[in-house]
């Protein structure tokens, strides 16, 4: 006789043996170091990470399976405060959407600071979630003996679930945030396979690279309201084929992208083409172009052609 549950065919964990599986959140205001807490947590580099505010406008979504429990990370984009156009409108929506929807939020602050922009994003977490002050670049904190009383004043904010001081970067005291979660997320069984990081395809992860690169290698001169949109992915065996454009605001700004003699451009696509051909373990042809789009940033349907919610 088949001891197994008949849904149990993939043999992951069943409700049986207390495994828990959820979704997590992990919010905060630009730059405290969310994409790479999520980096660190799935131990691969799927979301991107700049010294940059605001890098991450998509919702990414990593996977880490444990023993124990999976959970599954939704990073959201961070919070806008300064410029209020259709673009911020769209991300501070995606932000509610998703808080409403996950069994914990990873509320990620910087270690000795608490400005009115953690504020805000604190007040955008509905009462009813469990949360768990993260408290993060504990490794830049000058003088340790001031932590304590911080999370003290930081307790008066709200009743978190759990706090845990650690460093995203330098991979402290991570394991005691895994092992502050898994108690708070419901039993239930697996949602994906066990080796899957993330649920996003290669055409993503693609642009995603690519708009890493822009914003490194462009630094400062970095356009406001620039994107990539992957016009074709083709896969032939090995090779993928993928033609993508930039898109930026201003005709002014294209040819900042490209460069002197396509120099700027030249590179991007090929440093992003490299780490392509290692993500994907296979040949990558990689065309990129600069277009125009006037005033996109302000346009909610030029938006929803380019992915946002
Ligand atoms: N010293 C130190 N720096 C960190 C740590 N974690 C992240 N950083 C740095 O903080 C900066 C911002 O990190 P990100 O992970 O891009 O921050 P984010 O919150 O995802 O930013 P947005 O995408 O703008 O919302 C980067 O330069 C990181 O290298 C940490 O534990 N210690």
């Amino acid at each position: 006789m088949n001891e197994q549950h008949p849904d149990d065919s993939t043999g992951m964990h069943g409700d049986a043996d207390g495994f828990r599986a959820g979704f997590v959140a992990i919010v905060g205001r630009p730059n405290v170091g969310k994409s790479t807490l999520l980096n660190r947590l799935i131990g691969q580099k799927i979301s991107i990470v700049s010294s940059k505010a605001q890098t991450t406008r998509h919702r990414v979504t990593g996977i880490l399976t444990e023993a124990e429990a999976q959970f599954v990370f939704v990073d959201t984009p961070g919070f806008q405060t300064h410029h209020r156009n259709a673009l911020n409108r769209s991300m501070n929506r995606t932000v509610s959407q998703v808080l409403a929807d996950v069994d914990l939020v990873f509320f990620v602050i910087e270690a000795g600071r608490f400005s009115d922009d953690d504020r805000k994003v604190l007040g955008v977490i509905p009462e009813s979630s469990k949360v768990i002050l993260v408290i993060n670049k504990i490794d830049q904190l000058k003088d340790k003996a001031r932590l304590l009383p911080y999370i003290d004043e930081l307790r008066q904010l709200r009743d978190f679930t759990e706090i845990v001081p650690l460093s995203a970067e330098k991979g402290r005291n991570i394991d005691s945030l895994i092992k502050a979660a898994t108690p708070l997320l419901p039993v239930g069984r697996p949602m994906f396979e066990e080796d899957a990081v993330t649920d996003r395809s290669e055409r993503f992860l693609a642009s995603e690279f690519l708009r890493e690169k822009l914003f490194r290698l462009l630094g400062d001169e970095l356009p406001y309201g620039i994107a990539v949109e992957i016009e074709k992915f083709e896969v032939e065996g090995n090779l993928r084929r993928i033609f993508a454009a930039v898109i930026v605001d201003k005709p002014g700004h294209k040819s900042m992208v490209i460069g002197h003699g396509g120099e700027k451009l030249k590179r991007i696509s090929s440093e992003a083409r490299v780490e392509l051909e290692k993500l994907f373990d296979g040949k990558v042809y990689l065309e990129v172009w600069v277009k125009v789009k006037s005033g996109w940033a302000d346009d909610e349907r030029a938006l929803k052609s380019l992915g946002y919610e």
